[in-house]
C-alpha cells in the first residue's frame, strides 16, 4: 500500500496475567477510509487500539502513524491520532468548551476558537457550549469525546464502540457524523460488534476473534467472495418430508413443511435454480412465492468466528 496513514505490522500483547490479547498483527490503513474491526467481546479490538495510541506497550512489533514510530516518537504519533473511548471519563462540572478547548490544550496547539466553533457545530453542540457535562443527554455526553478527539485536528480518528448502548436515532446521527469527518479527510477506524454498523459505514472490514486478525477486506468483496444466498420457496402444498429424488440439493423444510429453503454458493459460477425449479416442475411441485436472500455481513462473521473456536 503507497503510503498508509497507519500501520502496523507483527504486533503482539501477552498481558502480565498470561493473557495473549493479540497474536501477531499486522494491518495497513489507508488515508480517508472508514475501517471497521469488528469482532465480540474480547477479542482484542481495544488492546489493539490502546497499543496504536499508545496506552498499552506491546510484546513485540511495529506501529507507525503517519510516518512516526509509535514507541520511539510517542508523542509525533500520538498528536496525530484522535481517541474516541468506550468509557465516559469527563468532569461532569465542567462545561463542554472548556473540556474540548482543554484537550486541544494538552497536545500543545494554540488555541483556536472558529476551528473549535466548527467541531462543536457539527456534533450540534454549539448551543450547549456553555452547559456542564453533567446536564446533558448520554448522547450528547458522547458527541462531547468525540469534539475532544478532535480538538487537536488529528488524521486519524479511533471510534471504540461509538454506539455501543444508544439507541437507534444517535446511532443513525453518529454514522452521519463519521461520513461527515471522512468528507474533511479524516481517516477512521472504529471497532463494534455490531454487524449492521460496519456493514453500513465502513469501506473496509477487519474481523478480529481471540487476537488474531482473520480477514481484512473491502466490504463489498467480502460479501461477495463469502456469501452464500438462498433461495425460499413457498409451496402451494407442504411437504411432510423432502423426495428423495431431490437428495442432491442443498435444501431444507422449514415453516412445517410450507417453505423449501435453497442455500447456493454466490461464488459459483452457476446458482443451480433454474435447473432446480424445472426439476420441481418436472415433479409437479408448485410453490405460490419464490424469494432470493444475499447472505449478511452477519453470516460471514458467524462462520468465520465459528471457525475459529477450538
Ligand atoms: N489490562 C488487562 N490485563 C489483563 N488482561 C486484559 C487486560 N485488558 C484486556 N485483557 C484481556 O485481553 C483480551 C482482549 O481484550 P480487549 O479488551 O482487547 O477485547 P475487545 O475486543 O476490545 O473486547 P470488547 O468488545 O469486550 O471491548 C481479553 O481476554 C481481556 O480479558
Amino acid at each position: 500500500m503507497t503510503d498508509p496513514i497507519l500501520s502496523v505490522e507483527g504486533v503482539t500483547k501477552t498481558y502480565k496475567g498470561g493473557v495473549t490479547a493479540l497474536q501477531p498483527v499486522d494491518l495497513e490503513i489507508r488515508r480517508g477510509e472508514i475501517f471497521a474491526l469488528l469482532g465480540p467481546n474480547g477479542a482484542g479490538k481495544t488492546t489493539l487500539i490502546s497499543i496504536v495510541c499508545g496506552i498499552v506497550t506491546p510484546s513485540a512489533g511495529t506501529i507507525r502513524v503517519d510516518g512516526h514510530d509509535a514507541l520511539r516518537d510517542y508523542k509525533g504519533a500520538r498528536r496525530k491520532i484522535g481517541l474516541v473511548p468506550q468509557e465516559l471519563s469527563v468532569d461532569m462540572f465542567e462545561r463542554v468548551i472548556d473540556t474540548v478547548n482543554f484537550s486541544r490544550g494538552l497536545f500543545g496547539r494554540a488555541p483556536d476558537p472558529a476551528y473549535v466553533e466548527q467541531v462543536l457545530r457539527d456534533l450540534s453542540l454549539w448551543d450547549k457550549r456553555h452547559a456542564k457535562l453533567m446536564e446533558l443527554s448520554g448522547g450528547m455526553k458522547r458527541r462531547v469525546l468525540i469534539a475532544k478527539a478532535l480538538s487537536h485536528e488529528p488524521d486519524l480518528l479511533f471510534l471504540d464502540e461509538p454506539t455501543a448502548g444508544v439507541d437507534v436515532e444517535l446511532r443513525r446521527d453518529m454514522w452521519k457524523l463519521v461520513h461527515r469527518l471522512r468528507e474533511r479527510g479524516v481517516t477512521i477506524i472504529l471497532t463494534t460488534h455490531y454487524i449492521e454498523e460496519a456493514e453500513e459505514m465502513a469501506d473496509r472490514v477487519g474481523v478480529i476473534a481471540k487476537g488474531k486478525l482473520l480477514l481484512v477486506e473491502e466490504k463489498a468483496e467480502m460479501m461477495k467472495k463469502l456469501g452464500k444466498r438462498e433461495m425460499v420457496l413457498t409451496l402451494a402444498e407442504p411437504m411432510t418430508a423432502i423426495p428423495a429424488e431431490l437428495g442432491e440439493w442443498n435444501l431444507t423444510l422449514e415453516d412445517e413443511g410450507k417453505r423449501l429453503r435453497y442455500i447456493f454458493d454466490a461464488r459459483a459460477e452457476r446458482t443451480g435454480i433454474p435447473s432446480l425449479l424445472r426439476q420441481l416442475g418436472d415433479m409437479d411441485i408448485g410453490f405460490n412465492d419464490l424469494e432470493t436472500y444475499k447472505s449478511s455481513l452477519e453470516d460471514i462473521f458467524v462462520d468465520l468466528v465459528e471457525g475459529t473456536r477450538a
